[in-house]
């Protein structure tokens, strides 16, 4: 038997005889609301995708667990599956050589983390699905930390319902507590870590049996650090080409690894977080208590200290809230605002 065939044909013998019984008599009725569940599916989870081609983990945990490669059923060739995904499977599921299972579903997806190329782009991307985490990966120096693109990954984290962590790298190089001083407000949780002590044993315990997306821009050591935890990763750390500026093996995939029992999902590294997508409400969402004194806010309010009146900077100006909490509250708002403005000029 051959699974080499075309994948996307609804008509295989995976379907149940009952679907040609009875034919569809309007033609264009979504065939999936006739069509018996797939009982003998497994559930896998998707680890890495390469046109067209999914890697699954499938029966992850059990004796026979097994690593396949899957095509999407055609009915589902408009939605995107990435990694992250849990989908369930049809199929020679073994794993050997050259076997192709098939995704016959795609199961609801608890986080969703989206990308606009740019914040011009409308077209937003999902990039990875049910992340628990989000490693935000950035240099202390070389290349120097930026606080626009640590607040874009906060924006992004925020919207997304997703568990921000931060972790300054090449701590070797430069003191990070200068670049930090501009979040201190937030409270975001902070991770140090340095070419010869990097905290590895800490941070694998931390991000044990979640889903961690690890992202960072280029050069900032992420496949360093991804390469420390999960040492069969193998991944390319780059070394900056003189003549383009750019690294010569740096990772261009999204890849997920085992971490423990959770999974760490690399992504290449990224220039740009388009947040052409998101709304002021989903990042306050994040902060429940400056949430809650922002329902008392003009109706339409930024939240901006260019605001004429605005409650949160009321609450920092009589105590109810801490001054830097909503100054970094504003920094990262701003962001935002900044993005969707460029957008809007387009
Ligand atoms: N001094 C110092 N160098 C580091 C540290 N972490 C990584 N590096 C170096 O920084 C360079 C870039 O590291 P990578 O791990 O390739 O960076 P990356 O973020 O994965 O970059 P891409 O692969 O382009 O996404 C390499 O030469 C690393 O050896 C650190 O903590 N201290
Ligand atoms: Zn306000």
């Amino acid at each position: 038997m051959s699974w080499l065939g075309d994948y996307d044909d609804p008509y295989d013998e995976y379907d149940e005889t009952s679907v040609r019984e009875r034919p569809n008599p309007k033609a264009n009725r979504p065939r999936t609301k006739q069509r018996p569940e797939h009982e003998d599916a497994v559930t896998g989870i998707v680890t890495g995708v390469d046109r067209g081609r999914y890697r699954l983990a499938v029966r992850v945990g059990e004796p026979d667990e097994a690593v396949v490669t899957a095509a999407r059923a055609r009915e589902l060739r408009k939605q995107s599956i990435v990694a992250g995904d849990r989908v369930d499977v049809v199929g020679d599921t073994s794993g050997e050589t050259g076997s192709l299972a098939r995704i016959v579903r795609i199961q609801p997806r608890t986080t969703v983390l989206r990308r606009s190329a740019d914040d011009a782009d409308l077209v937003e991307r999902v990039i990875v699905a049910n992340a628990d985490v989000m490693l935000m990966v950035v240099a202390s120096a070389d290349p120097p930390p930026r606080a626009g693109m640590v607040n874009r990954f906060l924006v992004a984290a925020y919207d997304a319902g997703i568990h921000p962590v931060l972790v300054m790298t090449k701590t070797d190089v430069a003191d990070p507590a200068p670049f930090l001083a501009a979040f201190e407000g937030l409270g975001i949780e902070v991770w140090r870590s340095s070419i010869d002590d990097p905290p590895v044993e800490a941070l694998r315990e931390r991000l044990d049996g979640l889903t961690t997306v690890a992202v960072g821009h280029s050069g900032v050591g992420k496949s360093t650090l991804v390469n420390a935890l999960v040492p069969s990763a193998g991944r390319a750390v780059g070394h900056v080409n003189a003549v383009t500026g750019r690294g010569r093996h740096t990772s261009s995939s999204t890849v997920s690894f085992r971490l423990g029992d959770g999974w760490i999902i690399d992504t290449p590294g990224v220039r740009s977080f388009g947040l052409g997508h998101v709304a002021t409400a989903n990042v306050l969402r994040g902060f429940p208590d400056l949430a809650e004194v922002a329902e008392d806010c003009p109706r339409g309010c930024t939240h901006l200290a260019t605001e004429e009146y605005c409650e949160l900077a009321a609450a920092a100006a009589d105590g109810r809230l801490e001054p830097r909490r909503v100054d970094s509250m504003q920094r990262l708002l701003g962001t935002l605002v900044a993005a969707r403005a460029e957008r809007h000029e387009e």
